[in-house]
């Protein structure tokens, strides 16, 4: 397990450089935290380092946002939270994502637990009395 300290949302890009450095061959990344604990600002932050020009929004309405990296390639990221049954995945292909080879970025992966790769790794954003986040990678 290693972690990630993120101060302030001043320091969150030198954040999401050091967790993008350690993502290594992993392609799906499940990131959990309650609400407001702060993932969708870290996958902005992330994607941003990435080199995502276009606008990085939770995709609450839209279960899934597809962007594309400087270098093209294709980045996924989901919001689960209003999946309420297992089916609404399974009808939207979740399989042609998680196992393409893309990166995927997935918000309220507690919705989906039983569909996530075993290779999955998990993320957990808590937030810390001071305010500040800890980012802790599994
Ligand atoms: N590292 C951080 N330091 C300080 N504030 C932060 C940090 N990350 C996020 N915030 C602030 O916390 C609030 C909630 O962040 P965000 O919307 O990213 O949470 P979330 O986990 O995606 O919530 P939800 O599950 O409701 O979508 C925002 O106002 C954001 O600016």
């Amino acid at each position: 397990m290693e972690s990630i300290k993120i101060d302030n949302l001043e320091s969150i890009h030198e954040a999401a450089r050091t967790f993008i450095d350690k993502m290594g061959d992993a392609t799906v990344f499940a990131f959990k935290g309650e609400m407001g604990a702060g993932k969708t600002t870290f996958i902005k932050a992330v994607c941003e380092e990435l080199g995502v020009g276009d606008v990085i929004n939770s995709p609450t309405f839209a279960i899934v946002n597809e962007y594309r990296s400087r270098s093209g390639e294709l980045i996924y990221h989901f919001d689960f939270y209003r999946i309420n049954k297992l089916e609404e995945v399974y009808d939207f292909g979740y399989e042609d994502y998680f196992y393409s080879g893309a990166l995927c970025l997935i918000e309220w992966p507690e919705k989906v637990t039983e569909l996530l790769p075993g290779d999955c790794v998990v993320v957990n954003i808590s937030v810390q009395s001071d305010g500040s986040r800890m980012l802790t990678i599994n």
